[in-house]
């Protein structure tokens, strides 16, 4: 089951937000041979919200962060920020970028790194506020080669931040950062969205993009597949999993339960995924009074991840946009 991006008529307010949009992608394609990495899509961000892009490897969003970026040119499509494009928006100091291994200047301190990038900046913010959002103040002083992986991420960040952009665009920006530092990047994210800013993050972890985003992206083979708010997209794959012990249940009786679209088993244990629950409880415990330890769960945004980049997936036009 696919749920594409539907392309429905742009309602008035659509058209205001992409007429003052933060970044609006349109009809973009970039295809190396016959590798078609991003293979034609329409996202329009309106300012101010928080954005988490989603897929599994080599879904496309990193060639998407690098189009938005002026990094990569587009064979199709374009790309404007703030109504300008990549280039000048960049020249500006309209955006700034947090890149996967991105490289750090290897002769300069912490300290002397950002300082360069803010005097390069039209409006930067104080180099010391940098390091402190960043969390890298005791660092100023270290260079990058005697920095760690998820220290040098937090640099990246501080580099990012210290043009003070009004669009921060983060490639899997917690990777290699370890549970303490995750939290405190995050909480200095929301001191910097709570004033207004747009972000785009790609990301692989799901929880992350639940508690941050104010939307959610899913891309697979280059397309967009879902986009919506968490709520939305869990909505879209629909439906609850029920998990029982069935003594004597075979995969025959328990997929033909009405509502089930999806079955485990495990021995006596049986996990239901299903549009209906409340059907297939009844008919569960009617065809097999024995069945006991009964849990229903709502589908998380894993399992909707997981429904929707799925490859052996069907077309239709039921996405939430
Ligand atoms: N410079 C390149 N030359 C050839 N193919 C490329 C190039 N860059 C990306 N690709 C291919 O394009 C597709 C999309 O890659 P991309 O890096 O955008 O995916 P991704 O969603 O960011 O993946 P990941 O989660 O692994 O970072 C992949 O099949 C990748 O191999």
């Amino acid at each position: 089951m696919t749920k594409t991006a539907s392309t429905s008529t742009a309602t008035g307010a659509d058209r205001e937000v992409a007429a003052g949009a933060a970044v609006r992608l349109a009809g973009l394609r970039k295809h190396y041979g016959d590798v078609r990495a991003v293979d034609g899509i329409d996202l329009t961000i309106a300012p101010g919200e928080v954005v988490a892009l989603l897929g599994p490897n080599g879904a496309g969003k990193s060639t998407t962060v690098d189009m938005l970026l002026g990094l990569t040119k587009p064979d199709h499509g374009s790309v404007t920020v703030f109504g300008r494009t990549p280039a000048d928006a960049v020249a500006q100091g309209a955006i700034g970028a947090m890149l996967q291994g991105a490289a750090l200047l290897e002769d300069l301190t912490v300290g002397e790194t950002v300082g360069m990038i803010a005097s390069l900046s039209r409006a930067p913010m104080p180099v010391s506020e940098a390091l402190r959002r960043a969390g890298v103040e005791d660092l100023a002083a270290r260079r990058s080669t005697k920095l760690s992986g998820g220290q040098k991420q937090r640099v990246r960040f501080a580099v990012a931040l210290v043009c003070d952009p009004d669009l921060l665009v983060l490639d899997e920006p917690t990777a290699a950062m370890d549970v303490g530092s995750r939290r405190e990047f995050w909480k200095s994210m929301r001191e910097y969205t709570e004033s207004g800013r747009t972000v785009l993050f790609a990301t692989h972890y799901l929880d992350e993009a639940e508690e941050f985003a104010d939307r959610v992206v899913f891309m697979r083979a280059g397309s967009i597949v879902a986009d919506g708010t968490v709520a939305q997209v869990r909505a879209l794959v629909g439906g609850r999993t029920v998990r029982a012990v069935v003594p004597g249940a075979t995969e025959r009786a328990v997929v033909g339960l009405p509502g089930v679209t999806e079955v485990e088993l495990r021995g006596d244990r049986v996990a239901l995924v299903s549009n209906d629950s409340d059907a297939t409880l009844r008919a569960l415990l009617s065809g097999f009074p024995g069945a006991h330890d009964i849990e229903i769960a709502a589908i998380g945004l894993e399992g909707a991840f997981l429904s929707l980049t799925a490859e052996n997936t069907d077309d239709s036009e039921d996405g939430v946009r």
